[in-house]
């Protein structure tokens, strides 16, 4: 028989493929049980019994994951991991065409199984659309459970106009003809298309970036790629969500999943939550509806029902200052200050809110600092955000002393909006953290500050249980604190 021949033969649509050695399945839930309701949530995740903040709730190991094109050389295809230092590992197939490096056998023996099998043999398809090809493992892997799609995951393929879904079924066009599927299997894999959009994660990784010849200011997420999850995919969307995900076990197995609460406690029967990107901390109501509606294809509930809010207000978090007794808060034109009961001036904070954004335009931040400062009250995001963009800017340009005054103004904003135990306030500490070091080594000033406040950035990370999602963070306190321990 020609090799072509066997090639042929040797397809999904034409053998069945059996569960052998594809090691797929749910994260075990701790303290969490997954509960469907016949609205438009679908399935969401509830608390089995009291869950304190910190508490890991889920490990969990991917179904199927594809690595971003930038990292095909650099990284295991399979698991991620780097590739420095290690023996690297190709494919069993010497003729295989796919240039797939991995960090061990076992992992070239996973992804084997999983898929490459399948598709080694079909060099062409590596110049595939990754969107296609990434849809095609998750069928065969899926076919290895004895199933057509991924099992349990909302594709929410019926609120898609069809136009989309024929024109996924003219680009499948070339594996449907290498493989010979059939048109159930390439509608199959069209949901499993759309149910990766609604479900996969992005797997990203955490590196320090020096900036200059300083000591470490920035810290950047690198997307690494994408997975998906049988039991974290259970978690509903929430902007101002009780829990997080994070990836990799301590630098390593860079695809493992984590979620872990950090708003307790959270009491038996209420949900776990995360959030899909949109954060009630950083994009305003309309954006999140947007960010949501296009990018998972949904309409958010609880957006819709707990910030209805009429549409001229701009955030549903402006409370402005009352400028006669400067303590009333007023929302967006309330009649009267509930302190001293006198009227507001509307026509005055829209005429500061219009310079705001003139000011905006222009960059001249620390004008809009103090225009906002005029007209909001303390605890209003708009305020932090912009001492932040400050704080970043002085960074830039080494202005350490600058860069901690507004550091710690955003700070004291995140603490009072999310409280002082909360992921927003320990991340505004840990970049207050690094400028105070940053100013100490530069000018030998605020050298017990730092110290106090890399001290109390840690209890606060332990207290979150962020040193076990985050332990490069904390290495990272750990090193500026013996830093500081040096200079007198
Ligand atoms: C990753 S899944 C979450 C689990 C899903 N509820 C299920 O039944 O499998 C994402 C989908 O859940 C639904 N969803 C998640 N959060 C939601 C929210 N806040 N409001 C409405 N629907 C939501 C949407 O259909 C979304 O595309």
């Amino acid at each position: 028989m020609q090799k072509a021949d066997i090639h042929q033969r040797l397809t999904p649509a034409h053998i069945s493929l059996s569960a052998w050695d594809v090691e797929t399945g749910k994260g075990i839930w701790k303290k969490v049980v997954e509960k469907t309701q016949e609205d438009t949530r679908g399935t969401f995740c509830v608390a089995k019994e009291s869950i304190n903040q910190g508490e890991q709730l889920l490990v969990e190991e991917p179904f199927i994951r594809q690595i971003e094109a930038k990292y095909k050389e650099s990284r295991c295809h399979h698991c991620f991991q780097s590739l420095q230092g290690s023996s690297r590992t190709k494919c069993r197939d010497k003729d295989c065409k796919w240039n797939l490096r991995y960090c061990s056998d076992d992992c070239e023996r996973s992804a084997w199984t999983r898929s490459h099998q399948w598709l080694c043999r079909f060099p062409e398809l590596a110049k595939e659309d990754p969107d296609i090809i990434f849809a095609v493992e998750g069928y065969f892997v899926s076919k290895s459970q004895n199933q057509e799609t991924i099992p349990n995951l909302v594709s929410n393929r019926e609120q898609l106009n069809a136009s989309l879904v024929k024109d996924y079924r003219e680009k499948l066009a070339k594996v449907a003809a290498i493989f010979y599927l059939t048109d159930h299997v390439i509608d199959c894999i069209v949901t499993i298309i759309f149910q990766i959009k609604c479900n996969a994660f992005a797997v990203k990784t955490a590196e320090s970036v020096p900036v200059d010849a300083s000591f470490v200011v920035s810290r950047e997420f690198l997307t690494l790629g994408r997975a998906v999850y049988l039991s974290a995919s259970k978690l509903n969307h929430d902007c101002s969500p009780n829990a997080i995900i994070s990836f990799g076990d301590g630098g390593a197995n860079p695809c493992q999943l984590k979620v872990q609460c950090v708003k307790g406690p959270v009491e038996k029967g209420n949900e776990i939550t995360i959030s899909y990107g949109p954060l009630a901390s950083v994009h305003a109501r309309e954006d999140r509806l947007k960010k949501l509606k296009e990018g998972y294809q949904f309409d958010c509930n609880i957006l819709i029902a707990l910030y209805d809010i009429p549409s001229d207000t701009k955030s549903p978090k402006s409370i402005y200052k009352c400028q006669i007794c400067k303590k009333g808060r007023l929302y967006r034109q309330q009649a009267k200050c509930g302190e001293c009961g006198q009227e507001p001036n509307w026509a005055y904070f829209i005429k500061a809110e219009n310079q705001v954004e003139v000011l905006k335009q222009k960059q001249d931040y620390v004008q809009v600092f103090k225009l906002q400062t005029d007209i909001y009250h303390d605890d209003v995001l708009a305020v932090g955000k912009t001492a932040d963009r400050v704080a970043m800017y002085a960074c830039n340009s080494g202005q350490w002393e600058l860069a901690s005054n507004y550091a710690i103004m955003s700070l004291t904003v995140a603490q009072k909006v999310y409280g002082k135990l909360s992921v927003e306030a320990a991340e505004e500490m840990m970049k207050v953290a690094t400028i105070l070091l940053n100013l100490c080594l530069t000018t030998g000033k605020r050298r017990k500050a730092a110290m106090l406040h890399i001290k109390s950035t840690i209890i606060t990370y332990r207290i979150l249980g962020l040193d076990k999602t985050a332990p490069e963070d904390i290495e990272e306190l750990e090193d500026m604190s013996a830093h500081l321990m040096f200079i007198q």
